[in-house]
């Protein structure tokens, strides 16, 4: 079984899929046998010329992207950037069209289940079990990752605690309210301590206080080794709360590498403005003003 990143085969864009120019593939550390990427030095993710297509919509253009692992990484981009697909497909849960996915040195589509075991994914939009209670749901998530019961009961309580669910415990899934089901979908992610976090949209509908409380448990993740990304259409929380960014758009990577980098001195909003643009006036609807 060989680990060992291969140069994507499609950088000329087969079916004219246009794709960036491929960046090298992550390095082995000297030495590794059979030139494996190390677990150590591998990022925790490492994407090399990953493209989707949907029907004649290129959604991911053959992206490359290093997230160096105990890093907190920002994944911005308007809507219909390709946020979602792109992470999908870094995460086993969407087949690429093209382009490899490593993490920590894994890669995501030879070796699956090696790879999941070590990832933790809150994806959007994916429907959950929802004839479970919030306590089940976690619980089962607890189990399919081949944890023990007693191990899996104390850590569901600890995380609906930390989640302010312990009052829902008991009410199913299918009762929750958005922010609710957001954050029973980011405790079943977490409930194996993964060492990396995929979070698509974690915030969106969750209350306040709720996501001051994930965004503690995200950075004592992060201190304590873990790596976390998450995609947000929130410039300020993703200047505050991480150190790398990636902008996205049309489905190309525009810019990426530590939030102080991209933002060149300014603030990421403005910095994303620039590179994204798409700045419109409201005078085509001036059947809307009411005086
Ligand atoms: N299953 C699908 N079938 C057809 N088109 C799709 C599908 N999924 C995504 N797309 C298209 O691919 C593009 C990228 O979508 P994606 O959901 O990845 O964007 P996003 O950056 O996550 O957007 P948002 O910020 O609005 O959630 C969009 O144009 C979308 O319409």
């Amino acid at each position: 079984m060989s680990e060992t990143p291969e140069r994507p085969t499609h950088q000329n864009g087969p079916d004219n899929l246009p794709v960036q120019s491929a960046a090298a593939p992550p390095q082995a550390a000297p030495g590794t046998p059979g030139g494996a990427p190390a677990q150590t030095q591998a990022p925790a993710l490492a994407i090399r010329g990953l493209a989707k297509r949907f029907g004649e919509k290129i959604a991911v253009n053959g992206i490359n992207l290093d997230v160096p692992a105990g890093s907190f990484y920002g994944l911005v981009g308007p809507n219909g950037a390709g946020k979602t697909t792109a992470l999908s497909m870094a995460t086993g849960l969407m087949r690429p069209d093209y382009g490899q996915v490593w993490v920590h040195g894994v890669d995501v589509w030879a070796h699956p289940i090696e790879a999941k075991r070590i990832m933790g994914v809150l994806p959007d939009g994916v429907r959950l079990f929802d004839r479970l209670t919030g306590e089940q749901l976690v619980t089962y998530a607890g189990l399919l990752r081949g944890m023990d019961r007693e191990t899996v009961a104390s850590r569901v309580a600890d995380l609906l605690a930390a989640l302010d669910l312990t009052a829902d415990a008991g009410t199913l899934v299918v009762d929750y309210s958005a922010g609710m089901t957001k954050k029973i979908s980011l405790a079943s992610a977490l409930i194996h301590a993964p060492r990396l976090l995929v979070l698509d949209e974690p915030f969106e509908a969750v209350d306040p206080v709720s996501a001051a409380n994930i965004r503690d448990i995200l950075s004592s993740y992060v201190s304590s080794g873990g790596t976390v990304i998450v995609s947000s259409h929130v410039m300020d929380l993703v200047q505050r709360m991480c150190d790398h960014v990636a902008v996205v758009a049309g489905g190309n990577v525009l810019a990426a590498g530590t939030v102080d980098e991209v933002r060149a001195g300014r603030s990421l909003e403005e910095t994303f403005v620039e590179l994204v643009g798409g700045r419109s006036t409201s005078e085509g609807l001036a059947w809307l003003r009411t005086s």
